[in-house]
């Protein structure tokens, strides 16, 4: 092996293969708990043709490999158990392009989310897709697992901005898909294959992605609701109304937890089983006007208890920290995640069902409920009770999944709405996709990484 990892020197730049143990820690795995971390080196390709020539190496040596970006993934995508040579992007995080007419910014796959946000800032322009994790994630990673977030009840998911990509396929080969064309009828759109692929048919290493003007005064409205049932409600009434950039939502254990753990004051008057967090981009002030009276028919209604406006993109900010804390704030706690899909009107009875099941199995368990709940894109963490063993916490909640998702498939719903794969939900693929469909995706992934050397073991 030695020999081998001398080729892959000779491959990339000086100092750009760690194999210390501290690195292997750092880069082998993501945010995701629970999985040991055994990679056998860490590789920084610094452009494209280094990375094809890192897959070449690994078919000749079978080695598996895995990507790393950001590694804030919460499916296991990016763990490395067993001796994978791990690539990570850091050092491809150049913006290379753009292209003030079509608005489009080509980029390495390194780039982090704020740092393509601050560039389309910096050009009078907007990057919508966005997270709690912006700060870290990456753009090639981003593209991996078609990252979702805030704002897709507006701006779509992260596959609707990449315009062209250029990849790295499982044999070597480098493709440039699309190419930042808007219209492109030449057969299959591989470029589409690849966004959600979770690296298992190849590595994208750059991508060419859509700008937008900016919105001008986004305004956020935190309501105190009684019931989730009153969420379908509040979605007619303010979406027949206004264009929402956000629908979020999260329970009063969640805000609890925030207030907690931040030193925050209660942002609303009452407390409220849950609340949900509105934005919109107050163009004009007939726009805030329609706001408050589907405020005012929603307290009408009692599907709002009360609420709170931003005044200022300050005040929006701090309304929106009660949302996006949480999943940092419960963290140490290690939950155990499930990030599920429903249409959006099946949301509340879902929710309750899986109440059910979660408390007749472990009334002990606490459940954190928050997400998307605009798209129907729930977050349901599970927090053990202080004096239970954390492996007899994982396989009591791996006994209650087979029960939530039985439930999620009677609904049509998806095991995973933005998270990804990976390893975590790789047992129960089946609950969201037929066995001739994940037989067509093993066929695909054939054609692609006939060796099984990118990701191997992810997704199915
Ligand atoms: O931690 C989670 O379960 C969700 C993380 C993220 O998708 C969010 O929406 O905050
Ligand atoms: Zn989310």
């Amino acid at each position: 092996m030695q020999s081998s990892l001398d080729a892959l020197k000779s491959i990339l730049d000086a100092d750009c293969l760690l194999t210390d143990n501290d690195s292997l820690q750092q880069y082998g795995k993501d945010w995701t708990n629970n999985y040991s971390i055994s990679p056998l080196a860490i590789a920084f390709p610094k452009t494209t043709d280094q990375v094809a020539e890192i897959v070449r190496w690994a078919n000749k040596n079978q080695v598996a490999l895995v990507p790393s970006g950001g590694r804030t993934g919460l499916s296991g995508g990016a763990v490395a158990s067993n001796h994978e040579l791990v690539v990570a992007f850091d050092k491809m995080n150049q913006i290379e392009n753009f292209e003030q007419s079509t608005q489009q910014v080509t980029c390495q796959a390194g780039v982090i989310t704020e740092q393509l946000q601050q560039f389309a800032m910096d050009n009078d322009l907007y990057y919508p897709v966005d997270f709690a994790s912006s700060g870290s994630s990456q753009i090639g990673g981003n593209i991996a697992t078609n990252a979702g977030g805030i704002k897709v009840i507006r701006y779509g998911l992260t596959r609707d901005w990449v315009m062209g990509l250029t990849v790295v396929t499982g044999k070597g080969d480098i493709l440039n898909l699309n190419s930042g064309l808007i219209k492109n009828a030449t057969g299959f759109d591989l470029r589409h294959l690849f966004i959600g692929s979770e690296g298992i048919l190849g590595f994208i290493t750059e991508a060419t992605i859509k700008l937008t003007r900016q919105p001008t005064s986004l305004t956020v409205l935190l309501l105190a609701i009684p019931e989730l049932e009153k969420v379908k409600t509040l979605l007619n009434l303010f979406q027949k109304d206004i264009e929402l950039t956000a629908f979020e939502f999260f329970s009063d254990k969640a805000m609890e937890k925030v207030m907690k753990h931040h030193n925050l004051p209660r942002p609303v008057e009452s407390e409220a089983p849950f609340y949900c967090l509105l934005e919109f981009d107050a163009t004009s002030e007939e726009i805030i006007e329609r706001a408050l009276s589907c405020f005012e028919s929603g307290l009408e209604d009692e599907a709002i208890l009360n609420g709170v406006m931003s005044q200022s993109q300050q005040q929006a900010d701090e309304l929106w920290k009660y949302r996006e804390y949480i999943s940092e704030t419960i963290s140490s706690r290690k939950p155990y995640k499930n990030d599920i899909a429903v249409t959006p009107d099946k949301v509340s009875d879902f929710l309750h069902k899986v109440d059910s099941i979660v408390s007749e199995h472990y009334p002990a368990f606490e459940v954190i409920w928050f997400g998307h709940i605009g798209d129907g894109n729930l977050h349901l963490n599970i927090l053990a009770p202080e004096d239970m063993e954390y492996k007899d916490f994982i396989s009591a909640c791996e006994k209650v999944n087979p029960l939530i998702f039985s439930e999620l498939q009677k609904m049509g719903g998806s095991i995973s709405a933005e998270h990804g794969v990976g390893l975590l939900k790789k047992p129960y693929l089946s609950y969201s996709r037929s066995e001739q469909e994940i037989a067509y995706m093993q066929g695909i992934k054939l054609a692609f990484d006939p060796n099984n050397i990118m990701n191997p073991g992810k997704v199915f």
